[in-house]
């Protein structure tokens, strides 16, 4: 029903001022229980006509929910009207500024960003630094008391010059990276959900959500704020991202509550949003969180073994050069003007062969090779954000370089997932129906009782709706499949749109990817209950015993005919078509809490829907091919429709396997072991059937395995693979949540460009390795031997510091940044357990070193 409202003045809110000055005659406060925590309600709430605060509509929700709170201000119905929003239509598109104004808005506080001179100070807690630190000040001190004012300095400034420059470089590549960081974060919050305003239904991006907002919810979201149950059917929730509780929450009009954070498992609603931003338990939770550490890629932890090593023999070789130095000084010394002679020249000589020893250390130390990683990573990240792929953890781009494996979706992934209905079989008839001629001749040939059943079938049958934009034109929000299937509808007949979508639904059993299918039960006008029934072709197939023949009449499903119908839906999948059937059954009766039963169905139509293959993946998949990363495609289409599309993108070979999943999950494990390597497609798959692809694969076979994904359920599937890969556009939020990276344009495509640049990433960071060791080496070596021949170093401390640097953060630069090239996608992937550092690499390393 409609909330009553207030009259509502026809001018733009009031300025802040005016706002502010309290009119307490307007409205009367809510009634207040003593018993109860009190809330004070702001003179500019009720300048606007709202009898509620803030603070009091997030306690409702709370963290467990409040119900004397619930039922006190009047339930759903009493709470909506106090913030002004009607259950149906939602807020009014004027009232918005004044609610972000007055109730908050959906953003969560962003921590402050770190300054530049935080890195600063970071960079200079370095131990090797520190010592070079005090050996300048030393060496400033003696040089001052033995040459004097200026001459003296010259040598501790130069150290602390370059111990500034190597400070400073450190600190703007530190800051320059949290600053990428900070965009990434901002780019993955840019979060698009389903909201009914002014009586209108469209896409608001989370952030704008504000309290009064009607929220439509389905299957994969991520709840973006605080509030009520206001309709809906078989909504399950998964709130252990909250509360670690990882039992699923049934919520329905007697638990009325949902909490931001928490996951849609299953089941469709509309809540009204009441709590936004900071005052909901999740935007408390996320003002908490600080610093969401840079976590370390396996490849860096690799590298920062290999760099202890080295240092550990530089501090050997900084040690012995020091040691030979001084003997040398000692014995020169001793021979000359006797060991107990001192002046402070000697003195300054010694610091000097200390700071020579602790300058190798810090040539030795290879520091930029942990930076060069970063680098060339964030390069990387920067550049496929670019690409289109978004990049959640630094490491996954560099695994999936490594990939041997790649196991895809096929719709929207291969494919373009923009669905028409191709064809269509009904009353015994196939038909095309690709044209407008085709339509007008579809509508001639069926009978007028069919055509109103395969309508109100479809438009009531649905997960999705039509709506009319503000300029006037028409679109569908939803899923694909649905979208094609309504524009069918629509093309068939517009105008009984608006009457079968008034009609009462009874009972709604949402689709998911395990039952592959969604009845809905409505309420006739004339009495009686009828429940329509869509999903995939064979299991629907199942599910009836007779069938609408061409007049309207019910007639009774004989097994050949049955076998004839399975025939064209083979004929359609062959022809890469996506098969669907819709059926009804009509009942006197209905028991509210007992599912539907799943027989006695009479068959409709069978749709035809065609989703072409995009241009460009059979190029990459002949690229994947070529590098040694075999493709895999896990559907949960009709086998013949998996089969069709997959020897068109080139998926499928000759010697290659497709399998059903139901097939697959009947094998034994050593049935398995032998199969798995041919396996090429898996259709009609459930979401378990993916995670056990994806572990067998890795357990069997030691593959780096990468996952595709867009539903809920892949959710287990993408956070076990090796990297995760969730669909930019068709993925749900908790399948984006649970990858590494997200392909924002879904295409397969893209996936591959992400595989070349992990290469790039591991070859430029082999290279820059292999030049690091290369100079390291020749600068310890040249270092020790003048030491013991000449008796000094040849290079001194400043210069080895400069050396240092330019090698360390210019070499990484230039190094670490180079782009993929062609070749790359030409030998096989590194194998987990390859070691980093190749014999080639030692032999160059060594060769040019020793020249
Ligand atoms: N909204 C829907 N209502 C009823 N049935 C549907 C709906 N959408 C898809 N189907 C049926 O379910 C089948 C497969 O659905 P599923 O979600 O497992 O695969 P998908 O994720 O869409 O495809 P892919 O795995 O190739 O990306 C489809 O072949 C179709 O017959
Ligand atoms: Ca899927």
């Amino acid at each position: 029903m409609a909330p009553r409202r207030r009259p509502h003045r026809p001018q733009p809110p009031p300025p802040l001022r005016q706002v502010l000055r309290p009119q307490p005659h307007r409205r009367r406060p809510a009634p207040q229980d003593p018993g109860v925590k009190q809330y004070h309600l702001l003179p500019e709430l009720i300048e606007q006509g709202f009898c509620i605060s803030p603070d009091e509509l997030a306690a409702i929700t709370g963290m467990r929910g409040d119900y004397t709170m619930f039922k006190m201000h009047g339930g759903i119905k009493g709470i909506s009207r106090k913030i002004k929003a009607s259950l149906e239509d939602g807020a009014k598109e004027t009232d918005i500024e004044t609610r972000q104004k007055l109730y908050g808005t959906n953003r969560h506080v962003e921590k402050p960003p770190r300054s530049f001179w935080m890195f600063v100070w970071d960079a200079l807690h370095d131990l090797t630094l520190i010592i070079l630190v005090v050996c300048a000040l030393v060496s400033l001190v003696v040089g001052l008391a033995t040459e004097g004012w200026p001459k003296g300095i010259f040598d501790g400034l130069g150290i602390i010059l370059s111990i500034l420059l190597v400070v400073l470089v450190t600190a703007t590549s530190d800051y320059q990276q949290s600053r990428k960081f900070m965009e990434l974060d901002r780019e993955k919050q840019k979060i698009y959900i389903r909201v009914t305003r002014d009586q209108k239904t469209k896409e608001v991006l989370v952030d704008d959500l504000v309290v009064g907002d009607i929220l439509h919810l389905s299957i994969g979201d991520v709840v973006p704020a605080d509030g009520l149950f206001t309709s809906g059917y078989c909504l399950v929730l998964d709130e252990s991202s909250l509360s670690g509780e990882s039992e699923p929450i049934h919520v329905s009009e007697e638990k009325p509550f949902l909490h931001a954070g928490s996951k849609v498992v299953d089941g469709t609603a509309k809540m009204l949003v009441i709590a936004v931003g900071t005052r909901t338990e999740w935007g408390k939770i996320m003002g908490s969180l600080n610093e969401d550490g840079v976590d370390e890629t396996p490849l860096q932890v690799k590298l920062n073994g290999v760099a202890t090593i080295i240092g550990q023999i530089g501090l050997v070789f900084a040690v012995l050069t020091f040691v030979v130095l001084l003997v040398r000084f000692l014995v020169d010394k001793g021979m000359h003007v006797g060991l107990l002679n001192w002046s402070a020249n000697d003195a300054l000589t010694i610091v000097n062969y200390f700071a020579i020893a602790v300058t190798i250390i810090v040539v030795a130390v290879p520091e930029g090779l942990p930076l060069a990683v970063t680098l060339s990573l964030a390069f990387a990240m920067k550049k496929l954000m670019h690409d289109k792929a978004l990049v959640r953890h630094l490491a996954a781009c560099e695994t999936m370089g490594s990939a041997s494996c790649i196991c895809t979706d096929k719709t929207g992934t291969l494919t373009t997932n923009h669905m028409i209905v191709d064809k269509v079989w009904i009353g015994d008839v196939v038909k095309s129906v690709n044209s407008d001629k085709n339509i007008s001749e579809l509508k001639r040939v069926i009978s007028e009782g069919v055509m109103a059943i395969l309508l109100q079938g479809i438009f009531v049958n649905t997960g999705s709706e039509v709506v009319k934009g503000d300029d006037g034109k028409r679109t569908i929000l939803g899923s694909a499949t649905e979208t094609a299937l309504l524009e069918f509808g629509l093309s068939l007949g517009e105008h009984l749109y608006d009457d079968y979508k008034m009609l009462t639904r009874v009972k709604v059993d949402p689709f998911n990817s395990v039952k592959k299918k969604m009845s809905v039960t409505i309420q006739l006008p004339n009495g009686g209950l009828r429940t329509f029934c869509k999903g995939a072709s064979e299991i629907i197939l199942e599910q009836c015993n007779t069938i609408l023949n061409t007049d309207g009449n019910v007639v009774p499903l004989s097994e050949m005919q049955k076998h004839n119908v399975l025939n064209i839906i083979n004929s359609f999948a062959s022809e890469a078509l996506r098969t669907l059937c819709i059926a009804f059954k009509d009942m006197n009766e209905f028991l509210n809490d007992q599912p539907i039963s799943g027989d006695g169905y009479t068959l409709i139509a069978l749709f035809g829907i065609k989703d072409p293959v995009r241009p460009g993946v059979k190029d990459a998949v002949m690229t994947c091919m070529a590098a040694d990363i075999t493709v895999r495609m896990v559907t949960g289409d009709n086998i013949n429709t998996a089969k069709a599309i997959a020897k068109e993108c080139g998926i499928l070979t000759e010697d290659g396997i497709a399998i059903e999943g139901q097939q697959l999950h009947d094998k034994s494990s050593d049935e398995l072991k032998e199969l798995l390597p041919k396996i090429q497609v898996i259709a009609r798959s459930l979401p378990m059937d993916k995670y056990k692809l994806v572990t067998s694969l890795k357990s069997m076979y030691q593959e780096v395995v990468a996952v595709t994904g867009d539903g809920t359920n892949d959710a287990p599937a993408l956070r076990e693979s090796d990297i995760g890969l969730a669909m930019g556009i068709a993925g749900t939020e908790v399948a984006k949540e649970s990858a590494d990276v997200i392909i924002m344009d879904d295409n397969f495509e893209t996936i591959v460009n992400v595989a070349r640049w992990g290469r790039a990433v591991y070859l430029n960071i082999q290279k820059f390795v292999q030049f690091q060791l290369t100079v390291n080496i020749v600068a310890l070596i040249v270092n020790f031997v003048s030491a013991c021949i000449i008796g000094s170093a040849p290079l001194t401390a400043v210069q080895l510091l400069w050396v240092n640097m330019i090698m360390d953060t210019l070499g990484a630069l230039a190094l670490a940044t180079e782009p993929p090239n062609d070749e790359m996608m030409k030998r096989p992937p590194v194998r987990r357990g390859d070691s980093f550092i190749t014999r080639i690499m030692w032999r160059n390393i060594l060769g040019q070193g020793f020249q």
